[in-house]
């Protein structure tokens, strides 16, 4: 199998050749929904999430039945200017933790009907400190990018990314600032649960990396290389390569966002195919949010990551297509119109 792109502008013409929704399949939807026996709007948000979620399935009167999720991990060479409560051990224990089926993520992953797998990107070899290099070459980010592509089933017919890296809410919010500007400590938040100094000391890491690659931050993809992660790159590739499939995306938190925020900046419209799931209780998710455009279909105050925000809005999901594809129209159940 020859690979899908081998260069970062090899990948940026894979987003330039993107699908747009079917608008055949969203006139269907629309039509399908205003005769469905209910007033018109009474499932609010609903009937517009089950009209997007057709329009990328290409057929007016969806099912959703093959959701997968998908846990990537990388390790930070910027961990080690301690911006994360944790050692960077708990990434490789995680792992394992999700091959073990005991993490948070293989609980909501069950409880929703998806399949979920773990990626372990390289644990082995860190990035490097972004405040002293590029996190990434062109080779290894290209790698990522790829391990995330051909990590998406062809027959899923929703993706969830998730993500698991000590020290990534700083990668994070230093992409966040790469790509939107702004003050370093606007993007850095509690992580794992950093008290106000060490907030402090990873808004000045984040201000470090962002002015030692600033002569990059007017390309978004390289962005994601300079200031990025192995995990954070692959939930960009697998992101993308569901576009290519139309199969829709739930976002998660922070880190996903900021992942596929690199998409977005690069090339607009690279993310219609997605939905945000869940805002986290990190706080620069909002704000990040706003940046894309996307509001939140769940707001629980979750700050973990591992796909388990975007996760929980399977079930939100699932409500919008059982109503939408099963309800019975007006006609069919002998109710009188308005
Ligand atoms: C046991 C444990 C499980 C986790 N699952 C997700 N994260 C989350 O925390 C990390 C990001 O926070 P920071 O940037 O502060 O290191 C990521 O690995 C993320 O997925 C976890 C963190 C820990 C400690
Ligand atoms: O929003 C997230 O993705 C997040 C927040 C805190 C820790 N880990 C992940």
């Amino acid at each position: 199998m020859t690979a899908a792109f081998s260069t970062l502008a090899d990948f940026r013409k894979r987003l330039e050749a993107l699908p747009v929704a079917d608008a055949a399949a969203v006139l269907a939807a629309t039509e399908r929904n205003g005769q469905l026996t209910k007033p018109p709007g009474a499932l609010g948000r609903l009937e517009s999430l089950a009209i997007w979620y057709a329009g990328w399935r290409g057929t007016g009167r969806p099912s959703l039945e093959h959701p997968q999720v998908i846990v990537f991990a990388g390790n930070h060479g910027i961990a080690a200017r301690g911006v994360s409560l944790f050692p960077v051990e708990v990434t490789v224990q995680m792992v394992a933790n999700f091959q073990a089926g005991g993490a948070a993520i293989n609980q909501l992953s069950k409880a929703f009907g998806a399949t979920m797998t773990v990626q372990a990107l390289d644990l082995d070899h860190p990035t490097q400190d972004f405040t002293h290099a590029p996190a990434m070459t062109e080779a290894e980010v290209v790698a990522a990018l790829l391990a995330g592509w051909e990590a998406v089933d062809p027959a899923a017919d929703l993706l969830v990314v998730g993500e698991m890296g000590i020290g990534n809410t700083t990668s994070a919010a230093a992409i966040a600032c790469g790509l939107f500007g702004g003050a370093a400590s606007d993007w850095a938040g509690r992580g794992t649960g950093l008290d106000d100094a060490g907030v402090s000391l990873k808004a000045r890491v984040v201000a470090e990396g962002v002015a030692l690659h600033a002569a990059s931050l007017g390309d978004p993809l390289q962005v994601l290389r300079c200031l990025g992660g192995r995990e954070i790159a692959a939930m960009a590739g697998a992101i993308a390569r569901a576009h290519d499939l139309r199969i829709p995306v739930l976002l998660d938190g922070f880190i996903c966002c900021a992942a596929a925020a690199t998409l977005e900046m690069a090339v607009p419209g690279a993310l219609d195919h997605a939905m945000a799931g869940h805002v986290s209780a990190e706080g620069a998710h909002r704000a990040l949010l706003a940046k894309l455009g996307k509001a939140p279909l769940l707001d629980l105050g979750l700050r973990l990551g591992e796909g388990s925000g975007a996760a929980l809005a399977i079930g939100v999901l699932k409500g919008a297509i059982a109503c939408h594809s099963g309800m019975a129209t007006f006609g069919e159940a002998g109710v009188s119109e308005s």
